[in-house]
């Protein structure tokens, strides 16, 4: 994530958990009522070492004070149906609290995953472009697995732990304050230990889940460009450097192991070495007649609790911190400004576009310009071609069109108004791309053409298609308009691509057309169906080409020659080959 955003929250972990409790407030209805059974469940499970040392101490009491045997055992019995009777009540209330737990935990993080996405399609485009493949996403989905484990296993656990660990201190104290004494004066250690350790974990946790992202987006970058790799033979270079990412994550995850390791065996050996010690005083009471059986029992039963409710303490904290810096992540991600864009609707445009001294710089390499004072009109309707050298800054212009970015100086117009005070979504709904290598999305065809305009009716479909010249090949096809195609399309040819492309904006109907031609050569036939197709979708329509044809060229109303991201040149063909300039030169050597 680019740290150049002033606005960066950096939230401490109670922040984090007020701001995902947020999410919760919505599904209070079944989440505090789930709550409320948590507390209920974790209080009954009280009972147990309550009833258990009735049933053990009590026959050993009756034995030692001579007591009736048929009595100690009806009282028994009556224990045990007792017993029996609040762990039923206990198992049902349990079912109706894991059900609305996950209920609202699972709605309350929909909510978060919709918004992150939601601000995510919200986020400039550069945002995006000084990522690395995959890296917003994969993390993004590790955070949330972590904010989604916190909140439906860990926060309910630690609820439970709580109200075990209060009741049972309340019990030893109340069975035996001496014992009770002994034990405590293990938790001033075990609490330092945990305030020590506590941040290490924490951190320690971060940079594993930061490692392990890492190595995600290897496995994405190397599955993304898996023709490339294959191509180059560079299986065994990705598998390296995949190796190379985990190795790292390992590393991370063994220093955070140590600490957590020594942390878990110290408690671990304070906690039942405690126990212990306390059984040996306890002993020694029980001879010497200090303590019944029955209250020694209910006193060993309720530090077991006490011990394990501890115990599980550790675990639960670096779980908690674990979130926060997952939460700590995402809401930087919500902090992220959301992409510029004027408050005026654009009308239906005529199509008029001009370039008012406009300079240029990518924010991610201030120190290389890449447009000059860059000054041009179109006139609505008028076909322009664009040539340049590679890096002369064709591309560029586009992305200005587009709005991706914004001019450093100068002003990108449309029918003369300045786009910066136009809604860019209205602006961006009247112009469509055709790009060079035609990107399909996973879906059906039919879904590939709708994007252009979701919810265009199947006849509105079919016809863009006829005119793109799409409409026969995609009927030849087995499953014609609902015919799958990959991520890249890799069923269809450029040229059908291309079509298909063609067909989007044409069912887009927009008034401006950014077309970035194919430097790839098709066959002839295939280049003739694209090149009407393409004629089609002009017609009547502003269009900006980047040209890389002398046929295209020659059909322009205006070119526009740019080089070293300045306007070199312009006119007609003739015009500018009579010129003998940068375009003559150009078309000489054949670098359209
Ligand atoms: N996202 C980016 N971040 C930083 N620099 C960029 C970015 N995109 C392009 N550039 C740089 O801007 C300059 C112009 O690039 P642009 O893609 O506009 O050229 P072009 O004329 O379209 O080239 P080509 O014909 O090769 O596509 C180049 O020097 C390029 O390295």
């Amino acid at each position: 994530m680019p740290t150049s955003e002033p606005e960066k929250k950096k939230g401490s972990g109670k922040d984090g958990l007020a701001w995902v409790l947020g999410y919760l407030r919505p599904h209070r209805k079944i989440f505090i009522p789930s709550v409320i059974a948590l507390f209920v469940t974790a209080a009954l499970s009280l009972a147990f070492p309550l009833f258990l040392k009735d049933l053990i101490g009590d026959p050993a009491d009756s034995w030692k004070n001579g007591l009736d045997a048929a009595a100690t055992r009806a009282k028994a019995d009556e224990t045990i149906l007792l017993l029996l009777g609040v762990l039923a009540v206990q198992s049902f209330i349990a079912y109706w609290r894991v059900k609305g737990f996950t209920r609202s935990g699972e709605a309350a993080l929909n909510d978060l995953r919709r918004n992150l996405f939601g601000h995510l399609m919200k986020l400039p485009v550069p945002f995006f472009q000084d990522q690395r493949a995959g890296s917003v996403s994969n993390r993004v989905s590790a955070d949330l697995g972590t904010v989604r484990e916190t909140l439906l296993t860990t926060l309910p656990q630690a609820a439970r732990h709580t109200v075990i660990l209060v009741g049972s201190l309340v019990a030893v104290f109340f069975f035996s304050w001496k014992l009770s004494l002994v034990m405590l004066a293990s938790v001033p250690v075990v609490v330092l230990a945990v305030a020590i350790s506590g941040r290490r974990v924490r951190q320690h946790s971060r940079d594993a889940q930061e490692a392990l992202a890492e190595s995600g987006m290897v496995m994405e970058e190397s599955v993304q460009g898996i023709a490339d790799v294959k191509a180059f033979s560079n299986e065994p270079y990705e598998l390296s450097r995949y190796n190379r990412s985990l190795d790292r994550f390992f590393d991370v995850t063994l220093k955070g192991a140590k600490t957590r390791a020594a942390f878990l065996s110290f408690i671990i050996f304070a906690m039942f070495g405690t126990i212990a010690g306390v059984a040996w005083f306890g002993s020694h009471m029980l001879a010497s007649g200090e303590i019944s059986q029955r209250d020694f029992m209910a006193f060993i039963l309720f530090s077991v609790f006490v011990g394990a409710s501890l115990g599980s303490m550790p675990e639960i904290i670096s779980q908690v911190q674990a979130m926060s810096g997952a939460t700590e992540r995402l809401r930087e991600l919500m902090a992220e400004k959301p992409e510029l864009t004027g408050t005026r609707a654009a009308a239906r445009l005529d199509g008029g576009v001009a370039f008012d001294g406009v300079s240029f710089r990518y924010p991610s390499r201030p120190e290389a310009p890449v447009l000059h004072d860059l000054s041009f009109t179109v006139a609505p309707g008028r076909r322009i071609a664009l040539v340049g050298p590679s890096g002369a800054g064709k591309s560029t212009v586009f992305s200005l069109i587009l709005g991706f970015h914004r001019p450093e100086s100068g002003r990108v117009l449309f029918d003369g108004a300045d786009a910066a005070e136009l809604e860019l979504s209205s602006l961006r709904k009247q112009i469509a791309v055709v790009p060079q290598e035609v990107m399909l999305f996973g879906g059906s065809i039919r879904e590939n053409i709708e994007y252009g305009r979701p919810g265009a009716s199947a006849s509105d479909i079919e016809n863009a298609a006829k005119q793109a010249n799409a409409h026969a090949f995609i009927e030849g096809l087995p499953q014609g308009y609902d015919t799958l195609v990959g991520p890249r399309g890799t069923k269809l040819s450029g040229g059908q691509r291309q079509r298909i492309a063609i067909a989007r904006a044409i069912l887009a109907d927009p008034r401006i057309l950014l077309l970035d031609e194919a430097t790839s050569a098709l066959d002839t036939e295939s280049e003739r169906l694209v090149n009407e197709a393409l004629e089609r979708l002009m017609a009547g329509r502003t269009s900006l080409v980047i040209a890389h044809r002398l046929s295209t060229v020659r059909h322009a109303d205006t070119i526009l020659v740019m080089n070293h991201g300045r306007l070199v040149e312009s006119g007609t063909h003739d015009e500018l080959v009579a010129k003998r300039g940068t375009y003559h030169l150009l078309a000489e050597t054949q670098l359209l």
